[in-house]
């Protein structure tokens, strides 16, 4: 854990040229964004104010579509330590979905059994600068993870992340090599909304910097996604419509847009 976050921080550190070099702009103009690379998000509206971050997202699974070219040469150490810190979130993925059915008490493959060697992982490393005016703007608008699952972990003792019930704000701790993990919206409609994807953000601070990596792991795109038939019956009805799992990605960007989430419209 601490290589890859050593490994992220010296990568952060770099001059604009050497981070440039994995940039996420196809032309170079700031117009065409690609999904892998170095930068920040693409503004999809003017309504909303942009993230107080840099990022840098990568493709690790499947891992023969790796795109080494988004994937930075310096430090020399960076692939090798992402390739050894994705292996392991994935067992641990594989780990926590486990849990989560014997939790429901369903088959314990269950969630896994979803999960082809087609499904997609992404690290998502987060470099947020002190922030002169953490009252104007947030590190990460409020958003619920639209995956299956997000295996985050945070630099030190840097705080910032917050997660809302019942509309309030609540702090979730950082604590050295703590990981958080958090159910993503294709979850909660699998578990048929008995463990929740919650709603959270990134607030920014005057002094500190935070860095944070976030590995997001979904299910295939052919992937019909219900919530699973061992947790329904007569008084446990589906509380989601089904649907292709490319179908909900493609309407979670699109409400995204529209600040609105996209799980909200298929409850029944
Ligand atoms: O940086 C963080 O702590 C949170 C990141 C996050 O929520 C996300 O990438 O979806
Ligand atoms: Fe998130």
């Amino acid at each position: 854990m601490d290589a890859m976050m050593s490994a992220s921080r010296e990568f952060f550190r770099q001059p604009s040229e050497e981070k440039q070099k994995c940039s996420n702009l196809v032309d170079g103009n700031g117009k065409h964004y690609q999904v892998e690379g170095y930068g920040s998000d693409k503004v999809v509206s003017e309504d909303h104010g942009l993230n107080w971050n840099d990022r840098l997202h990568l493709r690790v699974e499947p891992e023969d579509e790796r795109n080494f070219a988004k994937w930075p040469s310096q430090p020399e150490s960076f692939r090798d330590v992402l390739h050894e810190y994705a292996s392991k979130t994935k067992k641990l993925r594989d780990l926590v979905l486990r849990s989560i059915a014997k939790l429901l008490d369903i088959d314990e493959d269950y969630f896994v059994n979803q999960i082809s060697n087609k499904a997609s992982g992404f690290a998502r490393l987060y470099y947020y600068p002190p922030c002169p005016r953490p009252d104007l703007v947030l590190g990460l608008r409020p958003h619920s993870d639209g995956n299956l699952l997000t295996i985050l972990f945070v630099d030190d003792d840097v705080g910032g992340l917050q997660v809302q019930r019942d509309g309030k704000w609540y702090n979730v701790p950082a604590k050295p090599h703590t990981l958080v993990i958090n159910l993503g919206d294709c979850l909660e409609i699998m578990n048929n909304g008995i463990f929740r994807s919650p709603v959270h953000r990134v607030v920014t601070n005057t002094e500190k910097e935070r860095l944070s990596l976030a590995m997001f792991y979904a299910v295939d795109e052919e992937t019909v996604l219900e919530p699973a038939p061992g947790l329904l019956d007569d008084k446990r009805p589906p509380r989601y419509r089904k649907m292709l799992t490319k179908d909900f990605v493609a309407g979670l960007f699109e409400h995204f847009r529209q600040g609105k989430r996209f799980i909200d419209t298929l409850k029944i």
